[in-house]
């Protein structure tokens, strides 16, 4: 790779494929041209890729049209990284034509369509053998994704793990692009988890994932829905589409069996609605469902709860993240192994510091109410992820059950994205908040004032907090240290583990968490 840096996980021993077999298999056609290549029908790729920039030598190359361009604009990029053909449209074949790049091109009327078995036959990931979770719902996936993989650990079971945070395979860990990456680099991972020999794989698949053919090709052991609120409305359009796309999952062509959360009506749709059999949880004492859970104990450094199922199957557990909603994330990823054939036996012998209240699952799940400032008497300082006026009630409620002080919640919205959902943030934010600091998250294109000002609108309209106005995040930071007392809990949403803020086009670097991290010292808070 000539000292480029590698920008997704690839197997290090590739399968591959000739362009004869994927012609065959996938009624593909030739570009004209193409057949007078010497040896295109002989030709093998060993990797495939939808991004020019991400090329590897001996890759298939698929030129998809895309929002804003054509991949196939792309090709000479692709061409000059050492691509061996290239898989696109019937557009792209015309713009391939006219720019004449000497690879052997296919073409399909739907390369998207096709491009997740497509790469699992290049990657030879059809049949893997290693047990498949998928976790969709509005907020919680990746907590999910965390949850199985640490009990998954202490099954003493060898897990990879993709997620919004990052994709991990053995040893090896990567900044994620996508909370679900496209079909090539999702089953680039997959060849390189069976290479790792990983006996269980956790994956959060988004809404896009299912709508955009990004997990064709897998076929998962055991989904799960855990919840569903807006968001991503400027992508779907209405909530109804945006439910359909999850709903999706629960098919067979996707998945054998599903877990669903059935608190609210979308999981009981759910749970009605699923082609695939289903078993159904609910946190609600009395509410009709294959497993209750119940919370048994919690306060700001965790929660403690119990969990009981068909045939007498009984779990008790603590995490070490406040929150009901973690418990019921716990929750998920447990009966997700039970449905698997993962005995709670097995997994509670694996988990250290049992009590009471039952073992503790030591999951760290990198900024989603991450404590920067664990312990100390000093205000406690969290980073999430959380970006949903869901996952702010979410997180709200949960504190006002636990925090023993005041609570000063800072966010701002991202620009360029669902923008109807910015004035419940603000509500749902000033309300269950004692101080509110809005601040800029990535104002991409907008102008970031007129984002602060709905967010504003929306706050003032419940009138609860008091509010604060600071676009600048870091000076924001500093601003809710200063106003804190101790025994207060600060809540910055929005960044999580990010490490940049996206504006206008560029990736400005910034951590949320080092720089409270850097603001806590500088008060002598750490
Ligand atoms: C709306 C959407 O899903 N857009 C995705 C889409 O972009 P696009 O159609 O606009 O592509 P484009 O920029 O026109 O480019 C066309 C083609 O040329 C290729 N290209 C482009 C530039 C280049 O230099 N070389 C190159 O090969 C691109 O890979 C693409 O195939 O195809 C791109 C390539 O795969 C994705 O990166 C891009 O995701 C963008 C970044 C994105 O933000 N997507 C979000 C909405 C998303 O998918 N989110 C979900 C849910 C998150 C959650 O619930 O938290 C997710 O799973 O992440
Ligand atoms: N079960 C849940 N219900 C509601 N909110 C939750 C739940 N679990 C986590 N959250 C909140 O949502 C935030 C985002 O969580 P997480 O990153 O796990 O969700 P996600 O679905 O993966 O979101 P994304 O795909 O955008 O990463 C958390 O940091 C927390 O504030």
């Amino acid at each position: 790779m000539s000292g480029q840096a590698e920008t997704s996980i690839r197997p290090r021993a590739p399968h591959g494929a000739d362009l004869g077999r994927l012609r065959e298999r996938f009624a593909l056609a030739f570009a004209d041209g193409a057949d007078g290549l010497v040896d295109a029908a002989e030709r093998e790729v060993r990797g495939v890729t939808l991004d020019s920039r991400d090329v590897r030598a001996g890759d298939l190359y698929a030129a998809l049209p895309g929002e804003r361009r054509h991949g196939a604009e792309f090709a000479a990029q692709a061409r000059e990284r050492g691509a061996a053909a290239i898989l696109t449209d019937p557009a792209g074949a015309e713009l391939l034509r006219e720019a004449g790049t000497g690879l052997p091109v296919l073409v399909s009327e739907d390369p998207r369509g096709i491009l997740g078995e497509v790469s699992a036959e290049i990657y030879g990931t059809a049949g893997i053998d290693a047990a498949v979770f998928g976790v969709t719902g509005t907020n919680g996936k990746t907590s999910v994704v965390y949850l199985l993989a640490e009990l998954l650990r202490a099954a003493g079971l060898r897990a990879g793990l993709s997620s919004t945070a990052e994709r991990r395979v053995g040893d090896t860990a990567m900044t994620s692009g996508l909370t679900s990456p496209e079909a090539p680099e999702l089953h680039a991972l997959l060849a390189r988890m069976r290479e790792e020999r990983a006996e269980a794989i956790a994956l959060e698949v988004s809404a896009h994932a299912v709508v955009r053919h990004r997990i064709d090709g897998v076929r998962f052991d055991v989904v799960a829905f855990n919840n569903f609120s807006q968001d991503h409305l400027d992508d779907f359009g209405d909530m109804e589409s945006y439910f359909q796309a999850k709903l999706a999952l629960f098919a067979p062509e996707h998945a054998r069996r599903g877990v669903v959360v059935v608190d609210s009506a979308h999981g009981r749709r759910v749970a009605r609605e699923s082609r695939i059999p289903v078993t159904t949880l609910a946190t609600e004492y009395g509410a009709e469902a294959d497993w209750h859970l119940a919370v048994t104990a919690q306060d700001i450094d965790g929660v403690a709860f119990a969990l009981q199922g068909p045939g007498g199957a009984r779990f008790r557990g603590r995490v070490p993240v406040f929150g009901r909603f973690m418990a019921e994330n716990a929750a998920l990823a447990l009966i997700m192994l039970h449905e698997a054939g993962i005995g709670f036996e097995r997994i509670a012998a694996g988990l250290e510091g049992t009590d009471r209240q039952g073992g503790l699952i030591p999951v760290y799940i990198p900024g989603r109410l991450e404590a920067i400032n664990p312990s100390g008497s000093g205000p406690r300082f969290y980073v999430d992820y959380g970006h949903t006026p869901g996952s702010f009630a979410a997180m709200l409620d949960a504190l006002a059950e636990v925090a023993e002080g005041r609570v000063i919640f800072m966010f701002g919205a991202d620009g360029d994205r669902d923008t109807s959902k910015r004035a419940e943030m603000g509500r749902i934010a000033a309300t269950g908040s004692d101080i509110l600091i809005v601040c800029d998250y990535h104002p991409r294109s907008e102008d970031p004032a007129a984002i602060r000002a709905q967010l504003l609108a929306g706050a003032r309209a419940a009138g609860r907090a008091e509010l604060y106005e600071e676009g600048d995040p870091r000076a924001a930071v500093r601003l809710a240290i200063s106003l804190a007392r101790p025994g207060d809990v600060i809540l910055y949403a929005g960044p999580g583990h990010e490490d940049y803020q996206e504006v206008e086009g560029r990736k400005l670097p910034y951590s949320a968490r080092d720089e409270v991290r850097a603001a806590l010292r500088e008060a002598g808070l750490l």
